[in-house]
Order: C-alpha cells, then sequence, then structure tokens
C-alpha cells in the first residue's frame, strides 16, 4: 500500500509562493486534484514524484522521504504535463527505454504489456512525430506505468483527448485504482474530477482549500452565498416574496432584471418555484451571477 503525505510543504521559486504551507495525505484508490490555473498543482505533483524539493517541509513515500531517494523512485510512475517524449522516436522504442532505465529484467516484455494497457498495439510502430495529442499522453502513460508503479502520478493527463481517448483513460485510472494503486491526477476541472476521483483535494492559490468527496466539495460550492439573477413576469412581487425569507439576504432590482444574494442554496432552489407557484408569477430566468470557477475557490480559501 502507497501512502504518500505531505506535511507542512511550502514551495517558492525566487519570490513566487508556488506551494503554502499544504499538508495532505493521498492513499490508494483514485484522488483528483483539483484547482485553477496557476494553484501549484504541478509543483506538488513534481515534489511528490521526487524532482523536486520542497522549500520548507517534507514529502514522505510510506514514510520515507522521496526526495533524492532512488529506491522510493521505482514506485513512483509520473506522467508530465509537458510533451516531454522524443519525436523521433517510435512509441514502442520510447516506452522501452523507460523499461531500460528502471533497470527492468525484460525491458522488450514490459514495454509491450504497458503498450497493451493503453491500448496503443497498433500505433505502437510509429513515430511519436505523428501521433495526436491523445496518443501521446497514452504514450507517456505507457512509459510511466512500464515498471507497474505502485504510485501514479498525471498532471492534467484528459488536456488534448477527445471523448473517446478520455473515457477510455477514465477506465483504466478506476482500474488502477481498484487494483490497490495510488493514483492521483490534478485537473481544474470538477466534473472531469468527480467522473473518476473517489476523493478530491482543493488547492487554490498555492494553499489547500478542501478535501473529501465529490458531494462535500459540491455542497461547500453551492452552499456559499451567491447572487443569483432572475427574469420574470414581475420581478418586484417576487422580490418582496423572497426578501421575507431566511435564505436570502439581500435583493436588487434594475430595468431587467432582479439580483437575489442566496445564502441557503437548497432552500431557496425549493422556494423560488414554490413562490412563484403561489403568486401567479412566470419565471423566464434563474441562473446565478459568479459562477466562474475562480469565484468558487476564492470562496473555499476564504473559508480556511
Ligand atoms: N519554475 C518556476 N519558476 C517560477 N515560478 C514558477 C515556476 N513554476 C511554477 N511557478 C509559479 O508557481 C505557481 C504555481 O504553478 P504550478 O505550475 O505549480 O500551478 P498549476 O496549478 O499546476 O497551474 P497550471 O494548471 O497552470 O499548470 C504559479 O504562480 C507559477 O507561475
Amino acid at each position: 500500500m502507497s501512502v504518500v503525505r505531505i506535511d507542512k510543504v511550502s514551495r517558492w521559486y525566487g519570490n513566487v509562493v508556488a506551494v503554502n504551507d499544504v499538508t495532505m495525505t493521498i492513499g490508494p484508490g483514485v484522488t483528483g486534484l483539483l484547482g485553477p490555473n496557476g494553484a501549484g498543482k504541478s509543483t506538488l505533483i513534481t515534489m511528490m514524484a521526487g524532482f523536486l524539493p520542497p522549500s520548507v517541509g517534507a514529502v514522505t513515500l510510506d514514510g520515507v522521504p522521496v526526495w533524492r531517494n532512488h529506491s522510493v523512485y521505482a514506485q513512483i510512475g509520473l506522467v508530465p504535463e509537458t510533451e516531454a517524449v522524443y519525436d523521433s522516436l517510435t512509441g514502442a522504442a520510447f516506452v522501452r527505454a523507460n523499461a531500460e532505465l528502471q533497470g527492468l529484467p525484460s525491458p522488450g516484455a514490459a514495454a509491450d504489456a504497458a503498450i497493451e494497457v493503453v491500448a496503443m498495439q497498433d500505433a505502437a510502430g510509429r513515430r511519436i512525430a505523428t501521433y495526436s495529442k491523445g496518443m501521446k499522453q497514452r504514450i507517456k502513460m505507457a512509459a510511466a506505468l512500464v515498471h507497474e508503479p505502485s504510485l501514479l502520478l498525471l498532471d492534467e493527463p484528459f488536456n488534448g483527448m477527445d471523448p473517446r481517448q478520455r473515457l477510455h483513460l477514465m477506465d483504466l485510472l478506476r482500474k488502477m485504482g481498484a487494483e490497490g494503486r495510488t493514483v492521483l491526477f490534478s485537473s481544474h476541472i470538477l466534473e472531469e474530477v468527480q467522473q473518476v476521483a473517489t476523493h478530491i483535494e482543493v488547492v487554490v492559490s498555492g494553499r489547500h482549500a478542501a478535501s473529501g468527496d465529490y458531494r462535500a466539495i459540491r455542497t461547500l460550492m453551492t452552499d456559499r452565498p451567491m447572487l443569483y439573477r432572475l427574469r420574470t413576469s414581475d420581478d418586484r412581487r417576487l422580490a418582496a416574496a423572497l426578501i421575507g425569507d431566511p435564505c436570502t439576504s439581500g435583493a436588487d432590482l434594475d430595468v431587467s432584471a432582479l439580483q437575489v444574494r442566496v445564502v441557503d442554496f437548497e432552500r431557496f432552489s425549493k422556494l423560488v418555484p414554490a413562490l412563484a407557484r403561489d403568486l401567479g408569477i412566470r419565471l423566464l430566468e434563474v441562473a446565478p451571477t459568479d459562477e466562474s470557477l475562480e469565484s468558487v475557490f476564492s470562496y473555499l480559501v476564504g473559508r480556511r
């Protein structure tokens, strides 16, 4: 069983604080590392893979420090975000080279098996230069899997994949997790994470913002105060009714719409249709105005 522990870790590049006092534990199964661009996901993954030392704090795998520890590297597979592939090699040669670097006794057989896992047998004899972005992702995945690591780290693996490749990779990650491996992948899309991860860690602006399963994270996100825009057949009457209920904390009327500050989304979502029905008001539009990922994430950070 592989457990990664990130303990009070900070990492800075010159004046830029990329990771700020993060503590988290990642165990077997599939974990999604969720956060907007620049949140520090790649920096965290690179430290977990042992390619970068923390400025402060420790990253360990089963209690053993990862940085500069060659015995630990054999247990780790990394699929980096960058296209770290040799275009002039065939897919098969690239994966085999990784098997040789890992010192495997039968590098050819290990490479064939890994290529089969990612279903790239048909294209393995072609030069990587001719691959699509999604195919490059899969061959990088085969290279990362060739030594059967117990910890698999993937940085934005779904980027550039078409829907079919995406489903294939999701299946593969689920399978790896079900086999008892520790799989962690980064993403900035909650729905993507939700489809495959059983556990989610959220980072924002270098800080650990939240942790839990999809439902817990989704609840945190929808429970925050939010501004809703409503267009109805009688904004004024609906505003008066809504403001009398504790699920709202304010309402603004302008010529084209009604803006309502909602503090209890669950209650609000039931109240609006009920009021509209009782008062005979037609609802033309009900939509959140600040649903951007950044606003959701900033809220999560603000709570801590
Ligand atoms: N080598 C570097 N030198 C200087 N600053 C860096 C370096 N690498 C990352 N940073 C900065 O550290 C912060 C975190 O970057 P990081 O790449 O870890 O975030 P990320 O969540 O992976 O973002 P993205 O999804 O955009 O890759 C950013 O502000 C970034 O500009």
